[in-house]
């Protein structure tokens, strides 16, 4: 088969949804809540782009895929997730999803795209589920945003609550700090996390609060926590993938468990490549080029003869 034949032959399965041998079917709230009421511990890990969505679209394993608002700082290289446009934050959810056929994706609604009003959240909200795919947005607050919550409910848009660590108000807090470790802190956390779970949000994310909070909490709750720096007590555990693979020189916070040096592999397999194009190892004629036969190319050395 030419290169060209199998790029047709593979085109029309790798953008389909269902596939033609196996009918794959995105993953829907309803299969998350079962997992969680069989108490299975649920795994999440964020997309940014269409490279890590595929990524996380393969593993069999995972549960589900957070578009998280860290990419305006993971993959977009602004210094928080208070930079990034509306607009940008859309095509990096338009680029993940293209990517995704089977997981039951969350995505955040970024900074500045709802506070104003409930109209405006409305408005942010309706555009990216009107992407297709997803199936939650995640609103980072509480009380704070108790209105505009309560809305996207009543509209149909399951939401996943957000509290803890919020990053998008870390000017507030004076940084990346684990919140909840006085008694009123932990307190108002649990408090804030009965009043999500009473305006009918679906799930809860968790972000840096002690281990024994968040367990307390998850026990109380009857919907899944999902944490990050939170422990082992939540019902899900959420990690960004550019973390969990290393593919950042930057050191990570004490929560991430890195389970490759993503970085380091590609720079030393781009020396690898460097170094054979420098010997003249690669390209090999046998196995990277394409021949011409020699009766083609002896005719095209006439033809050019001709021409003078
Ligand atoms: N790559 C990446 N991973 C993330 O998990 C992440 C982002 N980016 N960007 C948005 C937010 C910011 N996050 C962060 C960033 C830093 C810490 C951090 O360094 N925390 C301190 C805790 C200090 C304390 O004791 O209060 C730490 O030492 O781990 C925590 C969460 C989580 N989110
Ligand atoms: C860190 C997780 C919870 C998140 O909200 C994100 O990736 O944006
Ligand atoms: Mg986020």
């Amino acid at each position: 088969m030419s290169s060209f034949s199998v790029f047709r032959s593979l085109a029309p399965r790798l953008g389909a949804r269902y596939s033609s041998h196996v009918a794959v079917r995105q993953k829907t709230l309803t299969d998350i809540k079962k997992l969680y009421n069989a108490k299975e511990p649920l795994a999440v890990i964020t997309a940014h782009d269409y490279i890590t969505g595929r990524i996380a679209d393969s593993s069999e394993k995972l549960d589900i895929i957070l578009i998280g608002d860290s990419l305006a700082m993971v993959s977009k290289g602004y210094a928080s997730t208070l930079e990034i446009p509306f607009d940008d934050y859309y095509y990096a959810c338009k680029s993940v999803l293209r990517g995704v056929n089977q997981k039951f994706v969350i995505a955040d609604l970024p900074f500045g795209s709802f506070e104003a009003s409930v109209s405006q959240c409305v408005e942010s909200a309706v555009k990216l589920m009107k992407l297709g795919k997803i199936g939650s947005l995640k609103v980072e607050g509480g009380f704070e945003h108790g209105e505009q919550i309560k809305r996207l409910i009543e509209i149909g848009i399951p939401v996943t609550g957000h509290i803890g660590l919020k990053p998008q108000q870390f000017n507030a807090v004076g940084g990346y700090r684990v919140q909840g470790r006085k008694a009123q802190d932990a307190a108002n956390i649990i408090k804030e996390a009965e009043y999500l779970r009473d305006i009918g949000c679906s799930m809860l994310l968790l972000e840096c609060i002690p281990h024994k909070v968040a367990q307390y909490l998850t026990e109380k709750l009857d919907i899944p926590t999902i944490g990050i720096g939170s422990g082992p007590g939540t019902s899900a555990q959420v990690l960004v993938q550019a973390d969990l693979l290393g593919m950042l020189d930057s050191p990570t916070a004490k929560f991430v468990q890195k389970y490759m040096d993503f970085h380091s592999e590609a720079v030393n397999a781009i020396e690898h490549y460097v170094e054979d194009v420098k010997s003249g190892t690669f390209p090999n004629v046998e196995t990277h080029s394409y021949p011409i036969k020699e009766e083609e190319f002896e005719a095209m050395e006439k033809l050019l003869q001709q021409d003078h």
